[in-house]
This record gives C-alpha cells, sequence and structure tokens, in this order.
C-alpha cells in the first residue's frame, strides 16, 4: 500500500459516535447526510446517481473496488456523494474495463473517503437511530472537534436540491430504431441508463432542465411526460408538483421514477414523509399488487410516499391507487392513476427500473409507459 493510504481519517456522526479509519480517495473533509446502501456490485453507478447529491454513502458489501473504474458505467458525468466510506478496498483492480483504480478516480474528483472502519457497526448504528448528518476529515482528528462542524451543517429534511443537479441546457437523445414516440423527461437529477431505456423503445426523448415551464413542455408537443430521480426533500418541488398538476389535467400520459413518484404522488394531493433510514441497494423486493410477482429492484430512496395501501384515493385527475409496496416494510412502491375516462393516464414507481448496475426484473415498466402511450394515442 502507498504512504498516503495509511493517512488517518475520522468519521462522525451528529449523535456523537466516532469511527476513526484511514483516508481513501482524496484528502479534506466534507460533511453530509450518511447513509448505507446493500448493493454488493455497481459502486460506480452508485458513486455517479445525482440522488446521492450530499450524502456520506457507506456500502455494507466490505470489499470495494475491486473491479476499478471504466468509462462506460457512470451514470452521470461526475460522482455525486459528498463522501464514501468502504470497509476494505480493493489494493488492485482487476477488470478488463477498468481504465483507473477507484481510489484513483475519487481523488481526480475530490471526493473524501474514509477506509478501514467496522462498516458493519455503523449500518448497524444507522438502522437503529436513523440516517442522520456526518462528516468525514483527515485534517480534524478530534471527534468534538469535527462533531461542532457536523451540527452546523444543514439536515436532509426540508433541502431542495434539484437545482444542483439539472441539466442547465435541454437536449434530446434520440430514439433507437424508428422513432414512435415523443417523451418530455423532467431533470431533477436523471441517470444517464433512463432516457437510453426509453430510446431503446422508439422514445425520442427530450431532457428538461427542473426549471422547465409548462409552455417549454408542451411546445415539444410530448406523447408522454416523465420525471426523473433525484436528490432531496419531495417537500420542495413545488415547481415540477405543479407543472404536474397542469399536465395530468391536460391527459398527457405520465411516468415516474422515484423523486418522479413523490413528485407524482403530491400531485395527487398525497403527503410525503422521511423514512427513517430509507432504501438503498440492487437487492430490494417489491410486490406488483396487479399480477402478485415479486420483483427485486434497485432502490435509492430516504423519503416516501403516505398513501392508504387499501383504497382508491379520488383526485381532480382520476382515482389513484396504490401499485407497488416494499416486502420488507409495506412503504409504498408505485401509484397508477385511471384517469376520468376510466383508462389508465398514470404510473410512477419508487424505485429504479433502469437499474443499472441491475437487476433488470422491472424493465417492463418501460414497454407498460409505451402501451400507456399507445392507448392514448
Ligand atoms: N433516488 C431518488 O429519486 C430519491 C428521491 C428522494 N431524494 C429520496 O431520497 O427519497
Amino acid at each position: 500500500m502507498s504512504q498516503a493510504a495509511h493517512n488517518p481519517a475520522l468519521l462522525v456522526l451528529e449523535d456523537g459516535r466516532a469511527f476513526a479509519g484511514t483516508s481513501y480517495g482524496a484528502t479534506g473533509e466534507t460533511f453530509g447526510e450518511a447513509v448505507f446502501t446493500t448493493g454488493m456490485t455497481g459502486y460506480q453507478e452508485t458513486l455517479t446517481d445525482p440522488s446521492y447529491h450530499r450524502q456520506i454513502v457507506t456500502q455494507t458489501a466490505p470489499h470495494i473496488g475491486n473491479t476499478g473504474v471504466n468509462d462506460e458505467d457512470d451514470e452521470s458525468s461526475r460522482i455525486w456523494v459528498a463522501g464514501y466510506v468502504v470497509r476494505d478496498p480493493a489494493r488492485v483492480s482487476s477488470n478488463w474495463r477498468a481504465k483507473r483504480s477507484l481510489d484513483e478516480q475519487l481523488k481526480a474528483q475530490g471526493v473524501v473517503g474514509i477506509s478501514g472502519i467496522d462498516t458493519r457497526a455503523l449500518t448497524r448504528h444507522l438502522r437503529e437511530r436513523g440516517a442522520m448528518r456526518a462528516g468525514i476529515s483527515t485534517e480534524i482528528l478530534d471527534p468534538a472537534a469535527l462533531l461542532a462542524k457536523v451540527l452546523e451543517q444543514p439536515q436532509m429534511a426540508g433541502a431542495d436540491l434539484a437545482a444542483e443537479v439539472t441539466a442547465a441546457e435541454a437536449y434530446v437523445v434520440p430514439a433507437e430504431g424508428s422513432k414512435k414516440f415523443t417523451v418530455v423527461a423532467l431533470d431533477l437529477g436523471i441517470k444517464t441508463m433512463t432516457p437510453k431505456r426509453m430510446a431503446e423503445r422508439g422514445i425520442e426523448v427530450h431532457v428538461l432542465p427542473a426549471t422547465a415551464s409548462l409552455e417549454e413542455v408542451l411546445a415539444v408537443k410530448p406523447d408522454g411526460i416523465f420525471m426523473s430521480n433525484g436528490p432531496g426533500d419531495p417537500e420542495t418541488t413545488e415547481h415540477p408538483t405543479t407543472l404536474l398538476k397542469a399536465l395530468l389535467e391536460r391527459e398527457i400520459p405520465y411516468f415516474g421514477i422515484c423523486f418522479g413518484n413523490q413528485v407524482f404522488g403530491r400531485a395527487l394531493g398525497l403527503g410525503t414523509f422521511k423514512l427513517k433510514y430509507g432504501h438503498r441497494g440492487i437487492n430490494q423486493p417489491v410486490l406488483d399488487r396487479a399480477t402478485g410477482k415479486v420483483e427485486i429492484t434497485a432502490q435509492n430512496h430516504g423519503f416516501a410516499v403516505d398513501a392508504p395501501l387499501n383504497e382508491g384515493v379520488e383526485t381532480p385527475y382520476g382515482v389513484a391507487e396504490v401499485s407497488h409496496v416494499s416486502l420488507n416494510d409495506n412503504v409504498v412502491e408505485g401509484l397508477k392513476l385511471t384517469g376520468r375516462d376510466g383508462k389508465p393516464l398514470a404510473f410512477s414507481v419508487q424505485y429504479h427500473p433502469e437499474a443499472a448496475a441491475g437487476p433488470h426484473d422491472s424493465a417492463y415498466l418501460f414497454d407498460r409507459f409505451v402501451s400507456l402511450m399507445e392507448g392514448r394515442s
């Protein structure tokens, strides 16, 4: 190991729990909400998921970095996690696509991390006490001093972050093969794989910044509307929620993923709330209540929609129902709306059917979006 790998680092949680470890990635200090993800693979996709903006992510899998970092698997243009916590980083990257080590990539992008700590104890702590603010430092190694800085940081509840991750300019992802439909995708922190999964099905995707107006959306003459995943508290999504209400009023088919599920819930008049420690990983079981099928899903959410599980909700746009639930804790994992004409109008899921790095059980939802638009064209 290099000399730098032996530099000390400190992780402190806002309730005072501290973990002394070794510097990993960039040196310096960083702050965010401490959360854990249970994915055994896909660390490159995790790191570049904009929904992790302002979060310090710990991997429950102990050995991370084995396959290095390649030029193909990024889910956006940069690493978004605020900090990274790994038990036992790989000393050697081994994969035919690897261009550099994970440690090098973290350093190149200035991402401060810590390794060599008991990530199982950290995960158990977050599971018992809930996700909470944290800091990692290679400079302040006194827990009380770092804790004082952690306590100055903003909470995730109430955080309005979409503007910090959205595209500055609109762009188009062309349909692969012959074009069947045009969709506007509102970018609240969209991942690369999402427009791609639509393009593969003949959809031309117009990705618009989170601030796009109703006029800008309608100017595209979309057959359908999509709203993406994204960081922050769904209670702050006033503009996307107002926009979606206007689009549902016009009976334009809608599909939402993750943040897009929460925006949909709010547009339907439902509330959202913060989960104790959230769902993050690529091994989360979900029940599709219409078919009785269980999907193993990719997830990354700390908030959820509050909806009655066993009765429909009357809304100005039709009747809404809970379509999917988590088999771990019954949290709402999907919503569907039947329009005033009795036909399906909109649906959304709290998890990630685009699922890079898998699993692909939920890819059928993109086909369902195509069918939804066919049913209304
Ligand atoms: N991946 C997402 O879109 C997450 C949505 C929201 N920020 C949450 O944590 O619940």
